[in-house]
């Protein structure tokens, strides 16, 4: 599992941390992994041209040290310092002390630059580059330097990932002691380029529940439903889709193909789509009348192409088994009926309908993600999945549980389709015994792998290609 802190709890552990440390050791540890990578990016360091940009803090500091370091390893280091009266001074002093320069001319070093690092600010940042910060990032960014942040890029913001002006793009960010949410969630991910994290003793000072948390191969291996010797697919669970009409056929295919490769032992169909669905998938259970009278699931799907169908939605939150609430369901959907519930429910949402269901325009929904889907959690009682570039899940009792957020998105993603296959898998694993966090955050791991998979046999990929392929993203993560 890969964990993010917010900023209040990093420094919280630094304190802590600090006060076990002699004065300084703390930023030596940071500029030595800092270093570090920026000598496995050059190859070589003797000879690089390094532009060091330093901002008023101690990401500053770090940049200076780190650039001492390079210079004393023959690299010719200059220095453009952005507060001039308030640079760190010991960063400063070892900088001078090892031969780096202090120049008065950005434009001219930034020019023939072979890396750049980034210390303007790192936790510290607040809002976008300030104005005469932007001229200069631009000419770093412009230049064919490899641009490396120090902890974060500068202008992103550290603890919800929002880019609120102009900030300055990295091809690699090293960040220090612990990822920060910034780091993980769009837009400011994109930012970050590879992030490489330096360990600082810091682990041991933060607490166990981090803020947010990305699943790996091995946690997912280890939450994926395995079917025992004795089990029967009523055992395994048997997921109920309720998607699809008469318009939208497709939808329910494409949501029953990932219900039947999501670990359920059976998936029965309700809706108008029937005929479609049995000429793709044979071995699916199919019924006309409404989801009350289907007979026994253990979860149900409802919304992918359902169209305007008010009283299918209403029939499966009544029920007393988890349900998952996908696209038309989710225009159709009474905040009380969700509240009142007492099994959970998982909400799917892109940023459109999240913003439908917050009342809010869908930029703001875009641009500030980790707010919105904690918000919608919290608004339902429950547990929100914000589709996108990034995916997040965030479950309805608040900071007790992290927000997850999905590291394994892919733009080929963005195809019709892909959302109803994502929770007719989701809604399966549900059915077999995942808790919605669990279910809706390996969806999007399989599905974002998947994809993956699908596209390294040929691309552009279709919906279709992609739910084929869940197979062997699953054989891919418990067998690595
Ligand atoms: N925590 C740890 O464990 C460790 C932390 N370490 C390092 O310390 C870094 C944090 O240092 P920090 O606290 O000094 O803040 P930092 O990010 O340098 O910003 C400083 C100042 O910038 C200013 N400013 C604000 N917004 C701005 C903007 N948009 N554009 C321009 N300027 C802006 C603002 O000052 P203002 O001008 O508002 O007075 C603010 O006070 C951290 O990221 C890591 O690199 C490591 O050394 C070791 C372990
Ligand atoms: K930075």
């Amino acid at each position: 599992m890969r964990t993010a802190y917010s900023v209040e709890t990093v420094r919280n552990a630094e304190t802590e941390l600090m006060a076990r440390l002699p004065e300084g050791a703390l930023m030596q540890r940071a500029a030595a992994g800092l270093a570090a990578a920026c000598a496995d990016l050059l190859g070589r360091v003797y000879g690089a041209r390094v532009v060091v940009l330093v901002g008023s803090g101690d990401n500053g500091g770090d940049a200076l040290y780190a650039g001492a370091r390079l210079a004393r390893r023959g690299a010719g280091v200059s220095a453009v310092l952005l507060a001039p009266d308030r640079t760190h001074q010991g960063g400063l002093a070892a900088f001078t002390g090892a031969g780096g320069r202090v120049t008065d001319d950005p434009f001219e070093v930034l020019a023939v630059a072979d890396l750049v690092l980034d210390g303007i600010t790192g936790i510290g940042g607040k809002g976008g580059l300030r104005p005469d910060a932007v001229p200069v990032a631009r000419a770093a960014r412009g230049s064919d330097a490899v641009v490396v942040a120090v902890d974060l890029p500068s202008g992103v913001e550290a603890d919800s990932g929002e880019v609120r002006g102009e900030a300055l793009r990295a091809d690699a960010t090293v960040t220090f002691g612990t990822y920060k949410p910034g780091l993980l969630i769009d837009p400011a991910r994109e930012y970050a380029g590879t992030v490489r994290l330096v360990g600082i003793g810091l682990e041991a000072h933060l607490p166990s529940v981090p803020d947010l948390e990305a699943l790996q191969h091995a946690d997912v291996a280890r939450l994926l439903p395995e079917p025992a010797a004795e089990s029967d697919k009523y055992r395994r669970g048997v997921v109920g889709v309720v998607a699809g009409s008469a318009r939208y056929p497709g939808a329910a295919v494409l949501a029953v193909a990932g219900a039947l490769r999501g670990g359920a032992g059976a998936v029965r169909y309700v809706g108008h789509a029937a005929d479609a669905v049995i000429a793709r998938f044979p071995e699916t259970l199919v019924h006309a009348g409404p989801p009350a009278k289907a007979g026994r699931v253990q979860a149900w799907v409802v919304g992918p192409g359902l169209g305007d169908d008010e009283e299918a939605v209403r029939d499966v939150l009544a029920s007393d088994v988890p349900v998952l609430v996908d696209a038309d369901g989710l225009r159709l959907l009474d905040a009380a009926a969700v509240r009142d519930r007492d099994a959970p429910t998982l909400l799917t949402p892109h940023a459109g309908e999240a913003a439908a269901l917050l009342g809010v325009p869908r930029e703001e929904v875009e641009s500030s993600r980790l707010a919105s889907v904690r918000e919608l959690a919290a608004h339902y009682g429950a547990t929100a999945l914000l589709k996108g570039s990034t995916t997040l899940v965030a479950g309805p009792d608040g900071s007790r549980t992290p927000v997850r957020v999905n590291p394994m998105g892919t733009p080929w993603l963005a195809t019709a389709g892909s959302g109803d296959v994502l929770s007719g898998l989701a809604g399966s694993l549900l059915a077999a015994g995942l808790e919605p966090r669990d279910a809706g955050s390996v969806a999007a791991y399989l599905h974002g792998l998947a994809a993956r998979h699908a596209v390294a046999e040929g691309a552009p990929i279709t919906s279709y290609d992609v739910a084929s392929a869940l197979p062997s993203a699953w054989h891919d993560v418990t067998h690595t």
